[in-house]
């Protein structure tokens, strides 16, 4: 019998650091003057849970991810492609001053790449 490889979020270290990872990334969205006004009328500790949920489940962690779909989530919102960017760039920027392996961090921004077009506007302009 061959040992199944650990999963990515085993790896990181699972539950603790990916909270520790989500808490780092919305204090850094919070904190961007660009960023921050679209937060304001939300429930941040609901979005940093089901934030925890989604992450786990991407990283090979339990399936628990129980909010609504992207698409659905960011309706409305008129999220931009550079503001898409800049938020990668946090959730990126947040795992590689947790120290985590470059492969991992090639897996996450390939997601990001796959649910781009989920969460952009493309009538919010660029
Ligand atoms: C980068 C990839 C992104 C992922 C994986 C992601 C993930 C999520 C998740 C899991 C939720 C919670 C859904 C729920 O509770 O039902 C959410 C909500 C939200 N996201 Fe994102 N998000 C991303 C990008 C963005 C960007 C770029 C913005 C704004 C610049 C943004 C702003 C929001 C806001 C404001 C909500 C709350 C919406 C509401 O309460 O109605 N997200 N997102």
């Amino acid at each position: 019998m061959t040992a199944e490889a650990p999963s990515h979020y085993d790896r990181l270290g699972g539950a603790p650091t990916i909270k520790e990872a989500v808490d780092r990334f919305y204090v850094r969205l919070l904190d961007d003057a660009e960023l921050a006004h679209y937060f304001v009328d939300t429930d941040v500790a609901q979005l940093k849970r089901h934030q925890v949920l989604l992450l786990s489940q991407v990283l090979g962690g339990p399936t628990e991810y129980s909010g609504r779909e992207l698409s659905a989530a960011h309706r409305g919102l008129a999220i931009t492609e550079a503001h898409y960017d800049k938020v990668g760039a946090h959730l990126l920027g947040v795992l590689a001053e947790m120290g985590a392996p470059a492969d991992i961090a090639d897996a996450v921004a390939q997601t990001l790449k796959a649910v781009r077009d989920d969460i952009v506007d493309p009538a919010a302009g660029s």
